[in-house]
Order: C-alpha cells, then sequence, then structure tokens
C-alpha cells in the first residue's frame, strides 16, 4: 500500500567505456568473448518465467565466423504462442496492481546490472551475435539500454503526475491503467537496445508483453532476458518466445486481448501487420495501439559552404559503422559541384583505411553483415551497379562469404539522382553520391525531400547560416531525426528521441513521454465532495 510518494532521481547518460589499450574494460571483454566462445548454449525460451525447449533448433553462429557455433535456440509453434499470450494474461492483473515504485525497482536494478555485473556480457553477446565492434556493442547494448530503462523509470514518473486541475468542492485524477489485455512486441536484429526497449516500455507501464525477437539477434535477447528475471521481473509479465514472424502474427492478430504491437523492422512487415490488424478490427475487445518504427532511406544533404573533412568523417561513419546497417544510416548524398571530386576521392581514401574482420580483432572497424539472406541482397544491388549505365563504383564493391559475410564498404556514384540505389533501403555497407549543381541549392532540397518515401533521418552540412535555415525549412517532413553538421546517426536516449514519419513509422519517439504514453489508457475519476441535493437550478426560482 501506497503512503507517501516516491521519487526517482533524473538520470544522466551512461558513460561510453573506451576499451583503450591496456583498459580494465578492455580486459573484462576479451575475457568474456573467449568465454562465449568456448561454450555451446542451448537456448530456451521463457514462458511463464519457465524454460521451455522443443528440441527443434536453430544453430546460432557469428555471422564474421560462420564455421563456429555459439549455441543453439529451441524454436517454437503457434501453440508456443498462445501458451505465451496465456502465461502474459495470467500475470495481467497482478502486475497491474503492482505500485509504481516496484515496477520501477525492477527495471532500474536491470540497468544496473547491465552497467556493472554483466556490462562485458551484453557487449559481448552483441558482438558475436550481431559481428558489431566493440565500440558499436557498447553504445548499443550497454549505453543505450541502460538509458532506455533508466530514462523510461523517470518519463513515466513524470507523466504519472500529470493531473487535471479541480475546481472547489470536486476532486479530479488521472489513473494511467495499462491496456487492457497483451502486447506484442516484435524486435529486429540489429540494436540489442531496441530488442530490450521494446517489451520492457509497455511492461514498465504495467502491461504484460508477449515478446519475439529477430531469429538473428536471440543470443542477446536471451541474455538480456535472464538479466530481467535476476531484477526480479515476476513470471508471465515478459515471454520470450522464438517462433516465425507470420506464425506469431496469426496468433496473436486474432486473439481477441491483443492491445497493442511494439514493433520495429522493416517497412514492408509492418505494413502487413497494420493491414491484419485493420481485418481483424470487430475481434479485439479493445482498439489495439499499433506504434512501428521502421525503414529508412537516410539522406546526407552538402551545401557549397561545407566543411570537406566535416562531411567525409560524417559519411564515413554515418553510412558505414555497423556495416550500414542502421535504419539511420546515411544512404545517399548530395553533392555540391564546387567540392564534389575532392569529397569523393578523400572517402575513397578514408574508406581504404578501414580493417575489416572478426569483431574479436579490436582493430577492425568493419565486420560482417548479419546473414546470408542479408548478404545476397546487398550484393545483389552492388552487382547491378557494376553493370548500370551512368552508375560507377568509386570506392569498395568487392565481398565474400567464405569466411563470414563480408562487403567492403562502398560507395557508388550516380548521375541519376533516381537511380535505385538512391531510393531503396538496402540496409548495408553501400552509399550512393549524386552530384549536383551548386547552384542550384534550392531545387536539389525538393529532390531530397520527393526521391523517397522515407522521412527517418538526414543531415544538412553546411558552414552557410542561410543554407542551414533552407535546409532546416525545406526539408522539414523529410525526416523525424534532422542533423545540422553531423551524421544522420547516433541518437541518444535524453538527448534526440528518436524515430521517423511517412513509410519510417508512426514516429512515436523511442525513448521518450511520446512512446510510453502510447502504452497506457488514461481513466478520469471525478469525486465530488459534496454532492448536490436538489435538481433545479437557481434561475427556476421565483423573485
Ligand atoms: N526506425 C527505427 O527505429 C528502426 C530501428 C531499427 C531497425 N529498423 C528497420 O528494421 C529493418 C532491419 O531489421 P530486420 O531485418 O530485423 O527487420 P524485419 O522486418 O525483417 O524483422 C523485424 C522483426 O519482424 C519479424 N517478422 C518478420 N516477418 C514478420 C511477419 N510477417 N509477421 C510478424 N513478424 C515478422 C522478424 O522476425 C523480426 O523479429 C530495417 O528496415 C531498418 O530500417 C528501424
Ligand atoms: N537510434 C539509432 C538507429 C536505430 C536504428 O537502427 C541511431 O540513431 O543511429
Amino acid at each position: 500500500m501506497h503512503n507517501a510518494y516516491f521519487d526517482f532521481a533524473a538520470p544522466g547518460n551512461e558513460p561510453v567505456m573506451s576499451f583503450a589499450p591496456g583498459s580494465p574494460e578492455r580486459a573484462a571483454l576479451k575475457k568474456q568473448l573467449a568465454a562465449f566462445k568456448s561454450q555451446e548454449m542451448d537456448i530456451p525460451m521463457y514462458i511463464g518465467g519457465k524454460e521451455v525447449r522443443t528440441g527443434n533448433t536453430v544453430d546460432i553462429r557469428p555471422p564474421h565466423e560462420i564455421k563456429h557455433k555459439l549455441g543453439h535456440f529451441h524454436q517454437g509453434t503457434a501453440s508456443h504462442v498462445t501458451d505465451a499470450i496465456n502465461a502474459a494474461l495470467k500475470a495481467r492483473q497482478q502486475w497491474a496492481d503492482t505500485p509504481w515504485e516496484h515496477r520501477a525497482g525492477i527495471f532500474l536494478k536491470a540497468a544496473e546490472l547491465l552497467a556493472t555485473k554483466y556490462r562485458a556480457h551484453t557487449n559481448a553477446a552483441t558482438m558475436l551475435g550481431q559481428s558489431k565492434n566493440a565500440y558499436q556493442a557498447e553504445i548499443d547494448s550497454a549505453c543505450e539500454l541502460i538509458d532506455f530503462l533508466r530514462f523510461n523509470v523517470h518519463y513515466l514518473t513524470e507523466i504519472y503526475r500529470q493531473q487535471p486541475v479541480s475546481s472547489p468542492g470536486v476532486h479530479n485524477r488521472l489513473e494511467y491503467r495499462p491496456l487492457e489485455g497483451f502486447v506484442l512486441a516484435v524486435t529486429p536484429f540489429n540494436f540489442s537496445a531496441i530488442g530490450g526497449n521494446l517489451p520492457t516500455s509497455a511492461a514498465m507501464c504495467g502491461n504484460v508483453v508477449v515478446w519475439k525477437p529477430a531469429n538473428t539477434q536471440v543470443y542477446h535477447a536471451s541474455f538480456f532476458m535472464k538479466v530481467l528475471m535476476e531484477a526480479g521481473l515476476p513470471d508471465g509479465v515478459i515471454n520470450l518466445v522464438y517462433a516465425d514472424g507470420p506464425t506469431i502474427g496469426d496468433v496473436c492478430f486474432a486473439h481477441p486481448d491483443f492491445a497493442g504491437i511494439h514493433f520495429t523492422g522493416s517497412t514492408g512487415v509492418f505494413q502487413t501487420m497494420w493491414k491484419t490488424i485493420g481485418n481483424n478490427i470487430a475481434k479485439y475487445k479493445t482498439y489495439p495501439r499499433i506504434v512501428g518504427e521502421t525503414g529508412g532511406k537516410d539522406f546526407v544533404m552538402v551545401h557549397q559552404s561545407a566543411d570537406v573533412d566535416t562531411v567525409v568523417t560524417a559519411l564515413a561513419r554515418g553510412a558505414f559503422e555497423f556495416q550500414g546497417q542502421k535504419c539511420s544510416a546515411a544512404s545517399r548524398a548530395y553533392l555540391p559541384s564546387n567540392i564534389a571530386d575532392e569529397i569523393k576521392s578523400k572517402l575513397a581514401a578514408t574508406l581504404k583505411t578501414m580493417k575489416m574482420g572478426t569483431t574479436e580483432d579490436f582493430s577492425n572497424f568493419i565486420n560482417a553483415v548479419i546473414d546470408e539472406r542479408s548478404f545476397d541482397k546487398i550484393t545483389s544491388y552492388i552487382d547491378n551497379a557494376k553493370k548500370a549505365d551512368g552508375v560507377e563504383i568509386i570506392a569498395g564493391g568487392n565481398y565474400s562469404k567464405t569466411e563470414g559475410y563480408f562487403i567492403e564498404p562502398t560507395v557508388i556514384a550516380t548521375n541519376d539522382p533516381t537511380y535505385v540505389t538512391m531510393c531503396e533501403e538496402i540496409f548495408g555497407p553501400v552509399l550512393t553520391v549524386y552530384t549536383y549543381d551548386a547552384a542550384k541549392y534550392e531545387e536539389t532540397l525538393e529532390l531530397v525531400d520527393r526521391t523517397s518515401t522515407y522521412a527517418l533521418t538526414g543531415s544538412i552540412i553546411a558552414q552557410d547560416r542561410y543554407a542551414v535555415e533552407l535546409a532546416t525549412r525545406k526539408l522539414v517532413n523529410a525526416a523525424g531525426n534532422f542533423y545540422i553538421n553531423d551524421k544522420p546517426t547516433g541518437a541518444v536516449v535524453g538527448q534526440q528521441p528518436f524515430g521517423g514519419a511517412r513509410a519510417s513509422g508512426t514516429n512515436d519517439k523511442a525513448g521518450s513521454q511520446l512512446n510510453l504514453y502510447r502504452w497506457l489508457s488514461a481513466r478520469t475519476v471525478k469525486e465530488t465532495l459534496v454532492p448536490p441535493a436538489d435538481y433545479r437550478y437557481p434561475f427556476l426560482q421565483e423573485a
């Protein structure tokens, strides 16, 4: 029972460790990488707090070393998805009734475990399972995930505090109830932090969750589930199942207690989900919340006043960190004719200095892409570019899947601003550049705006403030996260709330109050202190 109001200290961002040679964090991480590589893990699903094994196993291998087996996970079927829904619904009432400070304590403890005891584990699991280098793993599976947990506790506390006014003789209040049913969280391969955030943000609000990660992210997802359990998450609040996407959809979207989907992934999958939910709308007890952050075709617009080295660094990091597998990755750049050649040659020279290989070798900047399907899709764009007219590969272009799924950072130059790689999301280490007439800046901004169906991230690089102002105004709907003189990646929780519009999603801004509101259903309660005892208005009385 509450007998006091509790507060939580406003969080700061978790500091990013350096992993410099000789540092203790580097030694701990190397040790954990070796430990994970020396054992084959048998990874169950977690339904109602119980480990569930089916015997139908799928191998997990590092994308950069496909001959090595890290372990396997147990694939579930439709009946496991139903079990997960039932376990969630069974846990629902007690979890919804649990006071906020007790729910918050679990997620704050999980953040603390990641920041301390399991710092090396969370990074090593991400480095091996998803082929991220130490820095990319640290900003994702340590810092961003810790920040999501701590900042969301802070934001939800602030939401709960927001109350309506009360006129004399009346007490009004808003109760922020969880949704009536279960929430389905479907998460992508590319960010361990997103895998952790989508189920926990909804659960924090008092909801119960069925969580389905991408197969290629199960290695970290199952580790994080164990951290949540160690932090005290009650059985059934989050249920982790590994079933194929369509099976999850068939079972969850047909269930009368389906109350919301928290999705991050590709636009096509999200649109299919939305259609299915629409077709089933009469089946549900409540209108489901549909939240999806999806694909991008993120731009870097360069003005003739730009500093060349700033542009080259923004492109090198923005397009090629984590092999370009960020929804925010720079994948089309517009270069002004006065400095285009200098940018292209400096960029090509910079990319030659990037070493490619395993994540265990800390001198590698570039690692492997996630799996064979992705490799084949990305390399088909490169192969087509090699054959196309008016298109030239000016850096990279080579690839191999013998040891792992390795693709060189590749830059395509085109004289057609509507060439396919200027428009479609490739989700790999491929950047396309188009040179425009520096005198046609405003027309080119219009071209940037209309070229893609997406609107996730984008940058303007310019020294001229009028050029910055014009781009900010003209591209107002072209990106949900807009950067000035920076790369379009690397949003930090609490600093740059993240999400895009148009085909890039519902723009509910992960890691902000806007997102948490989607998992709450407010009830207004009005209490009249001394109720009237007569229906008559004063004016009805005779003078
Ligand atoms: N906007 C953002 O915040 C953001 C962040 C990260 C990734 N992304 C996007 O995610 C994509 C890359 O991730 P991915 O390859 O894991 O995406 P994906 O769409 O292939 O998969 C995402 C999740 O959906 C599941 N899924 C696939 N088909 C399904 C179906 N028919 N029904 C139900 N679930 C299904 C997958 O198993 C996975 O768990 C890119 O398009 C990227 O831009 C967006
Ligand atoms: N939030 C990340 C991108 C997440 C999508 O992949 C960034 O800002 O780079």
